[in-house]
Parts: C-alpha cells; structure tokens; sequence
C-alpha cells in the first residue's frame, strides 16, 4: 500500500563551516545565537553556511570576519558530523583554528565566551555536543553530554 513516505523527498544538506578557535591554553571560543536565527540564545562554535562556489575554508574565512571582524589563518576541516533539525538537515564541517588577527568584535549583537573544560555556558547548541565530547575524549576526561544544555 503507499504512503505518504513513498513520495518522500529525500532532504538536501546544508553545508556548514564552523570555526573552533583555540587558544594557547586551550581554551575554546563559544558564542551564542542572534536573535531572529533558529535556536536563539543557544551557544555554538562561530561559523556559517557555505554560499555557492566556497570552499569550507573558504566560507568560514569570511563568515568569521563578518561576525566576528577577525581574519583568520590556515583552516582544514578536522571533522565532520550531521545533525537533523526541524529547520534544516546540517552537515558540519569542524575546523580546528589556532591563528587569527583583530579585534573581536560581536558585529550581530552575539556573546563570545573563552571556556576552559569543562564549558560552563549552556544551553549548548545540540549540533555542537560531539565537539565537546572529541575534547573530553582528547584530554582523557569523562564527559556526560545529558548534563550540556
Ligand atoms: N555556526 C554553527 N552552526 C551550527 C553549530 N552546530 C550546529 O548544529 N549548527 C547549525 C545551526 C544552523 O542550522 C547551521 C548554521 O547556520 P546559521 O544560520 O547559523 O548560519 P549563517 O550565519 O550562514 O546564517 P544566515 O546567513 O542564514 O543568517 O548549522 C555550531 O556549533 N556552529
């Protein structure tokens, strides 16, 4: 018998740069959600979408300059996970970025929060757990992702 399903469309991947700024130390730069965007509030690596012809690198150079007003040097994606939301099925391209020049600046009215390990800001964005859990994994820590957010 058919069903609905049968005529499913299966949805198309939005292609996502994201940035994960380190400091020597080791702490990592969040920042959270405009207002007016899907999960508000909520706090995620810097990035954005890839517009048509950029490369990960490419896009991430510019969304980090517009939102951040810093230019960054050499990224190569690190990871890549998916994550399906009601708004969107992501596919993330993680990168892990250690230099940059500028001031930053929060050019669409965001918060920045430098985060040790554990990271105390919440709610997190559920796109960015498996980020926190390669960081505990890497440092030999145990992290419970039921507790984030
Ligand atoms: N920047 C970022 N996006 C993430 C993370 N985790 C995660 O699931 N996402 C998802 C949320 C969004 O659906 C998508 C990023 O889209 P966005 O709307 O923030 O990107 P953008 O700045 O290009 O937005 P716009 O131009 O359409 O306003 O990726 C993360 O850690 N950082």
């Amino acid at each position: 018998m058919a069903d609905a399903s049968d005529n499913a469309v299966p949805r198309k991947h939005t292609e996502v740069a994201v940035g994960i700024l380190l400091k020597r130390d080791g702490a990592m730069l969040l920042t959270s959600r405009p207002e007016g965007k899907p999960y508000a509030g909520y706090w995620e690596f810097p990035g954005g979408k890839l517009e048509a012809g950029e490369t990960v690198e490419q896009a991430l150079r510019r969304e980090l300059q517009e939102e951040l007003g810093i230019v960054i040097g050499a990224a190569s994606v690190w990871k890549i996970t998916e994550h399906d939301y009601p708004h969107a099925l992501v596919r993330l391209h993680w990168c892990k970025v250690f230099e940059w020049q500028g001031a930053f600046e929060m050019r669409e009215g965001q918060n920045m929060a430098w985060q040790d390990w554990p990271p105390t800001v919440e709610p997190i964005l559920p796109g960015a757990v498996p980020v926190l859990q390669w960081f505990a994994e890497e440092r030999g820590v145990p992290f419970d992702p039921s507790l984030i957010g």
